[in-house]
Order: structure tokens, then C-alpha cells, then sequence
């Protein structure tokens, strides 16, 4: 198989790798790093934990030292937690070149920012959002020159989930040159290739591991049908047990909420389990800490929204316990992802109500495997049941003392602010179009009611006596449909 020196890379960064461990490149790093050498664009979709950053911080950094200038290349990232671990691979990898990098995210201090910026660092990696708020206020940089734009997690940055990047987006695709490569990376690029493919025009070069299975052979999945009202009693049970038969462990556990994040933090800490949170309702300073020290093992659970379920890469990580069953198959794949990464095994369990089953089926039908079911002795979950229902409800209690939802519409407001909006008039439109809604549906039960009516009333006519129906009068008049 071909080393690192084989696929075009100097001696220097062959012995950067060395240094880091890196052996033997791996398939993503093998189909993309002589294409981007060659000064293709690069489509690189490959499975989670695969190497997919190092396939594009090797030949940046080796066309970097051939024409060292500043700002050479940006890249882009949906999350600032992995702006910052791209950043350390840049680092680490670039040493020798004496690499200036520049991290711009949200929550961080803007002037700061616009004077590293000014700086012409060799390498800016940033979320859209606050990129696209320099470029709209400040001409002390340019991104005129770049030879590289990368989109990690392309697919990610190029849909429209609840943070949408579109507007952002625009803005730095109108900065950026028309002449540059562009490599867009990712383990869930199939989904949105059509729309990527109109970014990466030179000579597009499309690498994509071909595996029977769309998740890593190492990960164990499996699936715990449980009623909704006792998932926080087996989620403790899981973790105990997990506690009490390894010694050295790494547990992520995915919400769907910040609250539920928040709250589950509190009673698993109430249970004396090592657990931080990290969510988007957290200052920043409180996200990065919160990080350092899972990484550190100082805690051994983190409790996360999905802000974590993409690209952080945590080798110590043995299980992902997923505490609702993802609405996606993709964000699935992210998730559990965060485990098993770099040829290591690992586990993932996800916890599925009577009401999620049809999500388990998506999720399998994307992924191509089965999940097998856990088994959990319920008699010992049945014991801790009341206990940890109580101390639930007094989590909720505390947190809803701590006015949680109240900073979270100050926050959400605050966000509409920046985004040019008037939250006022947001809320308004808001209101208005949830009495539509309702008006519409009232509409459509009323429709439904006349209709199953006048069916019964014909079944009457051709046997049965008629029966009473004072409402029968119900017509399917216009006026009564919504304005
Ligand atoms: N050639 C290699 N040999 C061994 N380990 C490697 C190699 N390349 C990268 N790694 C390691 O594999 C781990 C995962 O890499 P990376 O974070 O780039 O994965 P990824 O494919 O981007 O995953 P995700 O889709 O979750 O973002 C890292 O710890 C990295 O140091």
C-alpha cells in the first residue's frame, strides 16, 4: 500500500505525520490528497473517523510552503468547537512552516478577531456566521486571493436546519475568488451532492468509500424500546452499569433539546455521575471548557445536543447513547460517529418510544444494517424508577426557577437582533400564522366530521333505522373554510 511519500507529499510533512502517528494514509486520504495536489476540486465522502481532515490539511499545507502568502486558505465549519479542532490539525501538522491560523466563531471578541484577521494569517478557519459579519463590517481584510475554500461538513453548511447558513454563505462566496479549489468533505455528502456539485466546478474529483454499510464496521448498534415515561430511569441504569464494569470510560449522550440537555445534566450529576453539558444556550467560554475537560477524562459523560454530533473527534469515547431517536438518518450517522473513530471499536444505543419505531426503520433502511435490540433486565430498572422520576422533577423545578426558557427567548431575540430582524414583528407574524393554522385545521375536522357523516347517513339509508344526529345540519358551506 502507498505511504504518505507516495502520494506526492514532501519529506517534511511525510515526517509530520510520522511524528502525529499517522502510518499508512487511509482510502479518503489515498483517492484525495493526489487530486488536490494536482489542483483538482475535491468531493471527499468518506465514513466517520476516516481521516477526512487530514485528506485536505496535507496538500493545503504542501501548496502552502510552495507559496507562502496570507490568507491563503479558508475554511468553513458549521460548529465552533470544530473550527478550533481543525485549527489544532493545521497547527500541528504546519509546524514547520511556522503556520499563522486564525480561528473566527460566534461568541468570541470581534475586535480581537478583525486584528488577527488583518494580520493575513496563512490559514482563517470560521463558522459562516461570523465570518459574513466581518466581511459586512470591516475592509481591513480581504479573502480576494485564497487558493483554497474547504467546506467541512459540507452537506451540513448547504442545507437548511434550524441554523440556517444560506445568507452567511452568500456573502462569502461573493468575497471569495472565482479561480480557487474548492474541497468539500464530509461522511453524508450523497445526500446534497447535486447542489455541492455547482461549488466545485475545476475539474471535480469525487471520492466515496464504497461499503456495503454507511456506518464503521467496529461500531456495535444497537436499540432500547422503552415507554416514554421510564427512558430517564434506563439511561441512568445504563450508565451505572457501564460505570460499574469498565474502568476506564467515555460516554456521549445526544438530546434534542438544550433544556432536556440541561436538565439531564443536573440529574446525572444528582446521581453523582462526572457529567458537563454542551449546548448553544452555554456562553461560549462555558462550551470550551466544558469540552477540555470531557477530553481531559476529568468528566466521563458529556450530554449534548446535536452542536456536538458532527466531526469532534475524541478518541476516549467507548459509547454513544443517543436519549431520542434521531429525526434523520444523517444526523444518526453523525452521531453515532463520535465513537469508534480511527479503526477503534465502540457502541451505540439508542433509546426508541413506541411513537419513534418508524424512525429506527429510516435510520436502518439509510444505513443498511439492522440495529440489534439491548438487553436490559427491567426489574433492576423497575427499582431505581421512582427515584428517578423525583429527582427529574426536581431538576425541571430548578431549572424552571432558574428562568432556563425566559434566556432562551432573551437569547433567541438577541439572535434575530443581530440578523437584522425586528423580534417584535417576528413574534407577531408568528402569532398570525399559528391562528391561520389553527383556523385551518378546525376547517378540515369540521370537513372530516360532515364527510364521515353523510357516509353513515347513506349506510342508514340502505338497511338500518336512521338514527338521531342534531348536528347533522353541518353543511360544507365556503363560509365556514378560513379567511
Ligand atoms: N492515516 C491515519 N492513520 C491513523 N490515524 C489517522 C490517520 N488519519 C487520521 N487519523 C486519525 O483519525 C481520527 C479521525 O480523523 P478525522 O477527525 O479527520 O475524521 P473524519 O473523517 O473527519 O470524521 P468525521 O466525519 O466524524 O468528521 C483522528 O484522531 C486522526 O488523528
Amino acid at each position: 500500500m502507498a505511504g504518505f511519500a507516495e502520494l506526492g507529499l514532501s519529506s517534511w510533512l511525510v515526517e509530520q505525520c510520522r511524528q502525529m502517528g499517522l502510518k499508512q494514509p487511509t482510502p479518503v486520504q489515498l483517492g484525495c490528497i493526489p487530486a488536490i495536489l494536482e489542483g483538482r476540486d475535491c468531493l471527499g465522502c468518506a465514513k466517520t473517523g476516516s481521516g477526512k481532515t487530514a485528506a485536505f490539511v496535507l496538500p493545503i499545507l504542501q501548496k502552502l510552503s510552495e507559496d507562502p502568502y496570507g490568507i491563503f486558505c479558508l475554511v468553513l465549519t458549521p460548529t465552533r468547537e470544530l473550527a478550533y479542532q481543525i485549527a489544532e490539525q493545521f497547527r500541528v501538522l504546519g509546524k514547520p512552516l511556522g503556520l499563522k491560523d486564525c480561528i473566527i466563531v460566534g461568541g468570541m471578541d470581534m475586535v480581537a478577531q478583525a486584528l488577527e484577521l488583518s494580520r493575513k494569517p496563512h490559514v482563517v478557519i470560521a463558522t459562516p456566521g461570523r465570518l459574513a459579519d466581518h466581511l459586512r463590517s470591516s475592509n481591513t481584510f480581504s479573502i480576494k486571493k485564497i487558493r483554497f475554500l474547504v467546506m467541512d461538513e459540507a452537506d451540513r453548511l448547504l442545507e437548511q436546519g434550524c441554523t440556517d447558513f444560506t445568507v452567511d454563505l452568500e456573502v462569502i462566496l461573493a468575497a471569495v475568488p472565482a479561480r480557487r479549489q474548492t474541497l468539500l468533505f464530509s461522511a453524508t455528502l450523497t445526500d446534497t451532492l447535486r447542489e455541492l456539485q455547482g461549488l466545485a466546478t475545476n475539474q471535480p474529483f469525487f471520492w466515496e468509500a464504497q461499503a456495503p454499510v454507511r456506518t464503521v464496521e467496529q461500531l456495535d448498534q444497537r436499540y432500547l424500546l422503552v415507554p416514554e415515561k421510564v427512558k430517564d430511569a434506563y439511561l441512568v441504569h445504563l450508565i451505572q452499569n457501564f460505570q460499574d464494569e469498565h474502568e476506564d470510560w467515555s460516554i456521549i449522550i445526544f438530546t434534542n433539546t438544550c433544556k432536556t440537555c440541561q436538565i439531564l445534566c443536573m440529574m446525572l450529576r444528582k446521581f453523582n455521575f462526572p457529567t458537563m453539558a454542551l449546548h448553544s444556550m452555554m456562553k461560549q467560554k462555558e462550551r470550551f471548557a466544558a469540552l477540555a475537560k470531557f477530553k481531559s477524562s476529568i468528566y466521563r459523560i458529556l450530554i449534548a445536543t446535536d452542536v456536538a454530533s458532527r466531526g469532534l473527534d475524541i478518541p476516549t469515547v467507548q459509547v454513544v447513547i443517543n436519549h431520542n431517536t434521531p429525526g434523520l438518518p444523517k444526523i444518526y450517522i453523525h452521531r453515532v460517529g463520535r465513537t469508534a473513530r480511527a479503526g477503534r471499536q465502540g457502541q451505540a444505543i439508542t433509546l426508541v418510544t413506541q411513537y419513534d419505531i418508524h424512525l429506527v426503520h429510516a435510520i436502518e433502511e439509510q444505513i443498511k444494517k439492522k440495529l440489534e435490540e439491548f438487553p436490559v433486565e427491567e426489574a433492576q430498572v423497575l427499582q431505581i424508577l421512582t427515584q428517578v422520576n423525583v429527582v427529574r422533577r426536581e431538576c425541571e423545578i430548578k431549572l424552571e426557577a432558574a428562568n432556563f426558557d425566559e434566556k432562551k427567548e432573551i437569547n433567541k431575540r438577541k439572535q434575530m437582533i443581530l440578523e437584522g430582524k425586528d423580534p417584535d414583528l417576528e413574534a407577531k407574524r408568528k402569532a398570525e400564522l399559528a391562528k391561520i393554522k389553527q383556523k385551518n385545521r378546525r376547517f378540515k375536522e369540521k370537513v372530516e366530521q360532515t364527510l364521515q357523516r353523510q357516509k353513515a347517513s347513506r349506510t342508514d339509508r340502505r338497511g338500518r333505522p336512521p338514527r338521531a344526529r342534531p348536528e347533522a345540519s353541518l353543511s360544507l358551506a365556503p363560509a365556514q373554510g378560513p379567511a
